[in-house]
Protein backbone atom coordinates (compact mmCIF):
# COMPACT_ATOMS: atom_id res chain seq x y z
CA UNK A 1 0.00 0.00 0.00
CA UNK A 2 1.74 3.37 -1.19
CA UNK A 3 0.53 5.97 1.55
CA UNK A 4 0.86 9.98 0.87
CA UNK A 5 0.81 10.50 4.45
CA UNK A 6 2.57 8.68 7.40
CA UNK A 7 3.03 9.54 11.21
CA UNK A 8 4.73 7.28 12.45
CA UNK A 9 4.57 6.60 16.79
CA UNK A 10 3.92 11.08 17.23
CA UNK A 11 3.80 12.22 20.91
CA UNK A 12 3.61 15.54 21.72
CA UNK A 13 3.75 17.48 25.42
CA UNK A 14 3.44 21.07 26.27
CA UNK A 15 4.80 22.86 29.56
CA UNK A 16 7.53 20.74 30.67
CA UNK A 17 5.85 17.42 29.82
CA UNK A 18 2.20 18.02 32.35
CA UNK A 19 0.30 17.38 28.96
CA UNK A 20 0.11 14.84 26.98
CA UNK A 21 -1.23 16.39 23.89
CA UNK A 22 -0.73 13.53 20.85
CA UNK A 23 0.26 9.96 22.27
CA UNK A 24 2.12 7.38 20.19
CA UNK A 25 0.04 8.25 17.46
CA UNK A 26 0.36 6.11 14.11
CA UNK A 27 -1.74 7.14 11.05
CA UNK A 28 -1.67 6.89 7.48
CA UNK A 29 -3.90 8.00 4.55
CA UNK A 30 -3.47 6.73 0.89
CA UNK A 31 -3.54 8.90 -2.14
CA UNK A 32 -7.44 10.15 -3.28
CA UNK A 33 -8.59 10.15 -0.06
CA UNK A 34 -10.77 13.06 1.86
CA UNK A 35 -9.76 11.97 5.34
CA UNK A 36 -11.62 14.10 8.33
CA UNK A 37 -9.61 13.99 11.73
CA UNK A 38 -12.22 14.51 14.42
CA UNK A 39 -12.15 14.85 18.13
CA UNK A 40 -13.47 16.31 20.87
CA UNK A 41 -11.79 19.94 22.11
CA UNK A 42 -8.62 19.63 23.18
CA UNK A 43 -8.24 16.28 21.68
CA UNK A 44 -4.89 17.09 19.97
CA UNK A 45 -6.30 17.49 16.26
CA UNK A 46 -4.08 21.21 15.99
CA UNK A 47 -1.04 20.12 17.96
CA UNK A 48 -1.31 17.32 14.91
CA UNK A 49 -1.43 18.81 11.93
CA UNK A 50 0.79 21.08 13.58
CA UNK A 51 3.23 18.52 13.70
CA UNK A 52 2.71 17.19 10.20
CA UNK A 53 3.42 20.95 8.51
CA UNK A 54 6.71 20.94 10.65
CA UNK A 55 5.54 23.67 12.60
CA UNK A 56 5.98 22.35 15.83
CA UNK A 57 8.31 19.18 16.12
CA UNK A 58 7.06 16.41 17.82
CA UNK A 59 8.91 14.93 20.89
CA UNK A 60 9.09 11.29 18.98
CA UNK A 61 7.98 9.65 15.88
CA UNK A 62 8.36 10.41 12.22
CA UNK A 63 6.10 12.18 9.75
CA UNK A 64 6.43 11.44 6.47
CA UNK A 65 4.73 13.48 3.08
CA UNK A 66 4.86 11.71 -0.26
CA UNK A 67 7.68 9.38 0.65
CA UNK A 68 9.72 12.13 1.82
CA UNK A 69 10.55 12.36 6.14
CA UNK A 70 9.17 16.32 7.09
CA UNK A 71 12.38 16.12 10.24
CA UNK A 72 14.91 15.28 7.80
CA UNK A 73 14.09 17.50 5.01
CA UNK A 74 11.94 19.72 5.75
CA UNK A 75 12.06 22.14 2.87
CA UNK A 76 11.40 19.49 0.35
CA UNK A 77 8.41 17.76 2.34
CA UNK A 78 6.94 21.46 3.14
CA UNK A 79 6.31 21.73 -0.77
CA UNK A 80 4.13 18.49 -1.07
CA UNK A 81 1.48 20.19 0.75
CA UNK A 82 -0.67 23.28 1.20
CA UNK A 83 -1.64 24.20 4.33
CA UNK A 84 -5.00 26.07 5.81
CA UNK A 85 -4.32 27.36 9.41
CA UNK A 86 -7.26 27.75 11.87
CA UNK A 87 -6.59 31.36 12.37
CA UNK A 88 -6.77 33.85 9.59
CA UNK A 89 -4.13 36.01 10.75
CA UNK A 90 -2.06 36.91 7.97
CA UNK A 91 -0.24 40.27 6.71
CA UNK A 92 -2.56 42.96 7.39
CA UNK A 93 -0.85 45.73 5.87
CA UNK A 94 -0.35 43.92 2.32
CA UNK A 95 -3.20 43.35 -0.34
CA UNK A 96 -5.11 40.12 -0.91
CA UNK A 97 -2.90 39.85 -4.72
CA UNK A 98 0.19 41.06 -3.15
CA UNK A 99 0.07 37.79 -0.58
CA UNK A 100 -0.25 35.71 -3.02
CA UNK A 101 1.93 36.44 -5.25
CA UNK A 102 4.19 36.00 -1.92
CA UNK A 103 3.02 32.71 -1.47
CA UNK A 104 4.03 32.11 -5.16
CA UNK A 105 6.97 33.58 -5.08
CA UNK A 106 8.00 31.32 -1.61
CA UNK A 107 6.77 27.84 -3.55
CA UNK A 108 9.23 29.76 -7.04
CA UNK A 109 5.43 29.55 -8.76
CA UNK A 110 5.78 30.78 -12.72
CA UNK A 111 3.59 33.49 -13.99
CA UNK A 112 2.38 31.37 -16.27
CA UNK A 113 1.15 29.05 -13.78
CA UNK A 114 0.01 32.14 -11.50
CA UNK A 115 -2.54 32.99 -13.64
CA UNK A 116 -4.19 30.34 -14.95
CA UNK A 117 -4.63 29.03 -11.01
CA UNK A 118 -5.37 32.48 -9.42
CA UNK A 119 -8.47 34.00 -10.97
CA UNK A 120 -10.65 30.94 -10.93
CA UNK A 121 -10.20 30.47 -7.59
CA UNK A 122 -11.11 34.46 -7.09
CA UNK A 123 -13.64 34.39 -8.92
CA UNK A 124 -14.99 31.34 -7.23
CA UNK A 125 -14.81 32.87 -3.83
CA UNK A 126 -16.06 36.34 -4.94
CA UNK A 127 -12.83 38.20 -3.68
CA UNK A 128 -12.25 39.79 -7.53
CA UNK A 129 -13.41 43.10 -6.41
CA UNK A 130 -11.41 43.02 -3.17
CA UNK A 131 -7.88 41.53 -4.03
CA UNK A 132 -6.57 44.67 -4.49
CA UNK A 133 -7.37 45.75 -1.22
CA UNK A 134 -5.36 45.55 2.20
CA UNK A 135 -5.94 42.11 4.33
CA UNK A 136 -6.47 44.37 7.17
CA UNK A 137 -9.80 45.77 5.70
CA UNK A 138 -10.84 42.18 4.80
CA UNK A 139 -13.62 40.23 7.08
CA UNK A 140 -12.48 37.21 8.90
CA UNK A 141 -14.24 34.65 6.56
CA UNK A 142 -12.43 36.81 3.53
CA UNK A 143 -9.48 36.45 5.19
CA UNK A 144 -9.86 32.68 5.20
CA UNK A 145 -10.96 32.62 1.57
CA UNK A 146 -7.54 33.97 0.57
CA UNK A 147 -6.02 31.54 2.77
CA UNK A 148 -7.45 28.68 0.97
CA UNK A 149 -6.27 29.85 -2.39
CA UNK A 150 -3.09 30.77 -1.22
CA UNK A 151 -2.74 27.07 -0.16
CA UNK A 152 -3.59 25.89 -3.43
CA UNK A 153 -0.96 28.39 -5.91
CA UNK A 154 1.58 25.92 -6.06
CA UNK A 155 -1.08 22.91 -6.65
CA UNK A 156 0.25 20.33 -4.01
CA UNK A 157 -0.25 16.67 -3.60
CA UNK A 158 -1.66 16.90 -0.04
CA UNK A 159 -3.92 19.63 1.22
CA UNK A 160 -3.65 20.14 4.70
CA UNK A 161 -6.97 22.50 6.68
CA UNK A 162 -7.82 23.19 10.40
CA UNK A 163 -11.48 23.80 10.63
CA UNK A 164 -11.67 24.87 7.06
CA UNK A 165 -15.60 25.93 7.23
CA UNK A 166 -15.41 27.90 10.58
CA UNK A 167 -16.80 31.49 9.79
CA UNK A 168 -17.28 30.97 5.80
CA UNK A 169 -20.82 31.89 4.64
CA UNK A 170 -22.73 29.13 3.01
CA UNK A 171 -21.83 29.79 -0.36
CA UNK A 172 -18.47 30.01 0.40
CA UNK A 173 -18.43 26.64 2.49
CA UNK A 174 -20.47 24.53 -0.02
CA UNK A 175 -17.55 26.02 -2.70
CA UNK A 176 -14.91 24.96 -0.43
CA UNK A 177 -16.46 21.15 -0.13
CA UNK A 178 -16.65 20.99 -4.32
CA UNK A 179 -12.87 22.16 -4.32
CA UNK A 180 -11.95 19.45 -1.81
CA UNK A 181 -13.90 16.77 -3.76
CA UNK A 182 -12.78 17.96 -7.31
CA UNK A 183 -9.13 17.99 -5.65
CA UNK A 184 -9.23 14.78 -4.44
CA UNK A 185 -10.81 13.21 -7.85
CA UNK A 186 -7.77 14.66 -9.49
CA UNK A 187 -6.04 11.68 -7.24
CA UNK A 188 -4.51 14.36 -4.59
CA UNK A 189 -5.45 13.62 -0.68
CA UNK A 190 -7.04 16.27 1.40
CA UNK A 191 -7.22 15.90 5.33
CA UNK A 192 -8.64 18.24 7.10
CA UNK A 193 -9.97 18.98 11.06
CA UNK A 194 -13.76 19.31 11.94
CA UNK A 195 -16.32 19.48 14.25
CA UNK A 196 -19.07 19.41 12.27
CA UNK A 197 -20.03 15.96 11.88
CA UNK A 198 -22.67 15.74 8.81
CA UNK A 199 -20.17 17.59 6.74
CA UNK A 200 -17.38 14.91 7.60
CA UNK A 201 -20.32 11.95 6.93
CA UNK A 202 -21.29 13.14 3.70
CA UNK A 203 -17.52 14.65 2.03
CA UNK A 204 -14.72 11.89 3.79
CA UNK A 205 -13.87 9.07 2.02
CA UNK A 206 -11.80 8.13 5.27
CA UNK A 207 -12.68 9.36 8.96
CA UNK A 208 -9.64 9.65 11.93
CA UNK A 209 -10.94 10.07 15.53
CA UNK A 210 -8.87 11.10 18.04
CA UNK A 211 -9.65 11.44 21.92
CA UNK A 212 -7.04 12.32 24.71
CA UNK A 213 -4.40 12.51 21.80
CA UNK A 214 -5.03 8.80 20.90
CA UNK A 215 -6.37 8.06 17.61
CA UNK A 216 -9.17 5.59 18.66
CA UNK A 217 -10.60 4.79 15.02
CA UNK A 218 -9.35 5.50 11.43
CA UNK A 219 -11.95 3.80 8.45
CA UNK A 220 -15.14 4.90 6.72
CA UNK A 221 -18.41 5.43 7.64
CA UNK A 222 -19.24 1.99 6.76
CA UNK A 223 -16.44 0.34 9.07
CA UNK A 224 -17.65 2.23 12.44
CA UNK A 225 -21.34 1.32 11.32
CA UNK A 226 -19.82 -2.18 11.51
CA UNK A 227 -17.30 -1.97 14.45
CA UNK A 228 -20.29 -0.34 16.82
CA UNK A 229 -22.80 -2.79 14.92
CA UNK A 230 -25.56 -0.12 14.78
CA UNK A 231 -26.90 1.89 11.61
CA UNK A 232 -26.56 5.35 12.92
CA UNK A 233 -25.56 8.51 11.80
CA UNK A 234 -21.84 9.53 12.55
CA UNK A 235 -23.42 12.41 15.13
CA UNK A 236 -24.67 9.05 17.36
CA UNK A 237 -21.74 7.02 16.85
CA UNK A 238 -19.22 9.84 17.32
CA UNK A 239 -20.55 10.32 20.62
CA UNK A 240 -20.93 6.76 21.51
CA UNK A 241 -16.99 6.62 21.03
CA UNK A 242 -15.42 9.59 22.56
CA UNK A 243 -17.82 8.83 25.48
CA UNK A 244 -17.26 5.83 26.31
N1 LIG B 1 0.73 25.96 23.46
C1 LIG B 1 0.20 25.10 24.33
N2 LIG B 1 0.65 25.04 25.60
C2 LIG B 1 0.12 24.16 26.50
N3 LIG B 1 -0.86 23.29 26.20
C3 LIG B 1 -1.34 23.31 24.95
C4 LIG B 1 -0.85 24.22 23.95
N4 LIG B 1 -1.52 23.98 22.80
C5 LIG B 1 -2.39 22.99 23.06
N5 LIG B 1 -2.29 22.59 24.34
C6 LIG B 1 -3.05 21.50 24.99
O1 LIG B 1 -2.86 20.33 24.21
C7 LIG B 1 -4.07 19.59 24.11
C8 LIG B 1 -4.44 19.40 22.65
O2 LIG B 1 -4.77 20.66 22.08
P1 LIG B 1 -5.14 20.86 20.53
O3 LIG B 1 -5.24 22.32 20.29
O4 LIG B 1 -4.19 20.07 19.71
O5 LIG B 1 -6.58 20.17 20.47
P2 LIG B 1 -7.72 20.22 19.35
O6 LIG B 1 -8.20 18.82 19.18
O7 LIG B 1 -7.23 20.92 18.13
O8 LIG B 1 -8.84 21.08 20.07
P3 LIG B 1 -10.02 22.04 19.50
O9 LIG B 1 -11.05 21.15 18.89
O10 LIG B 1 -10.52 22.68 20.76
O11 LIG B 1 -9.40 23.02 18.54
C9 LIG B 1 -5.10 20.35 24.95
O12 LIG B 1 -5.11 19.79 26.25
C10 LIG B 1 -4.54 21.76 24.98
O13 LIG B 1 -4.95 22.42 26.14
Amino acid sequence: MVYIIRLKNISKTYGEGKVLAVDNLNLTVPPGEIFGFLGPNGAGKTTTIKIMTGILAPDTGEVELSGIDLLKEPLKAKRKFGYVPDTSEIFPRLSGLEFLNFVADVYEVPAKLREERIPPLLKLFSLEGAINDRIGSYSHGMKQKLLVIASLVHDPDIWILDEPMIGLDPESSFNLKKLMQDYAARGKTVFFSTHILEVAERLCTTLGIIKKGKLIFTGTMEDLKTQKQEDKSLEELFLELVRS
